[in-house]
């Protein structure tokens, strides 16, 4: 692509994420303007468009994508209602951020791996903004350097203080999990091929049925195990580690330790509340990454593998979840695509 004219994008999906995707692109970074807002919800297209210059609001996003100032998208709608956008994406040739998941399930994330092969060459980054994140970067940057030996196992803390009303036990893993199944592939460089969740006794602090918080267990074809504590109701804060166990020393993140005050006999410092605000930088950082590389004509990033994979390790975790017992991951073979 290689332009000199700022990208211009279609949002879809002007919900929490996509209303600040939009802020970002149109006040953080450079390179790139909104120049149509999607939502089902016409008065949220609107309301969001209209905070933006020169920026259209649409109910129908292969409508504002066959815009000629459309020249990339960015899909913020649910993960349900990814594989239509993406498609209709891919119909324009257009280059797509994706917020995660891919899709909801492997079958569909197969489906869209298959459309974008057809294209014959990557179109999508999927949105794992924890590749953007800088205590991410530094672990994974250490654990290249081979410092501390293989790494054994990782341990990884998930905490939200609500879930949203209408996450399912499923989501748990599917919506929230995803996150820790693509982090451990990345920063150990392994495919997972297994998934067992067990769960204690619900918090009561969880509504009814709900079975929060879940212990998910991983294994990799490297040897290695990575297990995650999903808690989306623990109420306090928003906590996201991870610790890593190698043969010659551990490594940690996500303390959240910034700033510690000493005052009138106590020790403390804040917690996060949610996402947008522990991963502020990585978000705006992913974006940007975005945009210069798709005015390069480049894609980099998570790519459409990535977040096919992680859908596949999701599903069976959710069968783990269902019938019980550990469940093995049956992946596709990896096209050449995106070797
Ligand atoms: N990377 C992260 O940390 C992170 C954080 C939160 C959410 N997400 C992801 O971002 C996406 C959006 O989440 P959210 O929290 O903003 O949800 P949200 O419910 O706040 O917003 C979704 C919006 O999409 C609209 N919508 C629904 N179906 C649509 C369709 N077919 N076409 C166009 N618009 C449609 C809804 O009306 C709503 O305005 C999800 O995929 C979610 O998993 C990622
Ligand atoms: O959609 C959100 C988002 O992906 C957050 O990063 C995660 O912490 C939440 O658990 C999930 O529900």
């Amino acid at each position: 692509m290689n332009r000199r004219e700022p990208l211009g994008i279609a949002v879809i999906g002007a919900g929490r994420m996509g209303a600040d995707h939009v802020r970002r692109i149109d006040r953080v970074v450079s390179g790139a303007r909104v120049t149509a807002v999607v939502d089902i919800d016409a008065e949220r297209a609107r309301a969001v468009a209209a905070g933006v210059d020169g920026c259209t609001a649409h109910t129908d996003p292969a409508a504002a994508m066959a815009a000629p100032d459309v020249d990339a998208v960015l899909v913020a709608s649910p993960g349900p209602a990814h594989e239509a956008a993406l498609l209709a994406a891919f119909e324009h040739d257009l280059p797509v951020l994706c917020e995660k998941p891919l899709t909801p399930d492997a079958a569909s994330a197969l489906r869209v791996m298959e459309a974008e092969q057809a294209l014959g060459h990557r179109r999508v980054q999927v949105g794992f903004m924890r590749r953007y994140d800088a205590e991410y970067a530094e672990l994974k940057a250490l654990l290249e350097t081979g410092r501390l030996g293989r790494p054994l196992m990782l341990h990884n803390r998930h905490r939200n203080v609500a879930g949203p009303s209408f996450f399912t036990s499923a989501m748990l893993i599917s919506d929230s999990v995803a996150h820790e199944v693509d982090a451990t592939r990345w920063l150990l460089g392994h495919e997972i091929t297994a998934v067992t969740v067990l769960c204690p006794t619900p918090s009561s602090g969880a509504p009814d049925g709900l079975r929060d918080p879940q212990f998910v267990v991983l294994e990799t074809d490297g040897g290695a195990l990575s297990d995650v504590e999903i808690f989306v109701n623990c109420g306090f804060g928003y906590q996201v580690r991870a610790e890593v166990v190698c043969e010659r020393g551990t490594a940690r993140i996500g303390e959240g330790h910034a700033l510690v005050t000493d005052e009138a006999g106590h020790w403390g410092g804040a917690i996060a509340q949610d996402w947008t605000d522990r991963f502020a930088q990585a978000y705006d950082d992913e974006i940007r990454t975005w945009v210069d590389a798709t005015r390069r004509g480049e894609v980099t990033g998570p790519s459409t593998w990535d977040g096919y994979a992680a859908a596949a390790v999701c599903e069976a975790g959710v069968r783990a979840l269902e019938e019980g017992g550990r469940v093995e991951v049956d992946l596709v073979e990896k096209p050449a695509l995106y070797r």
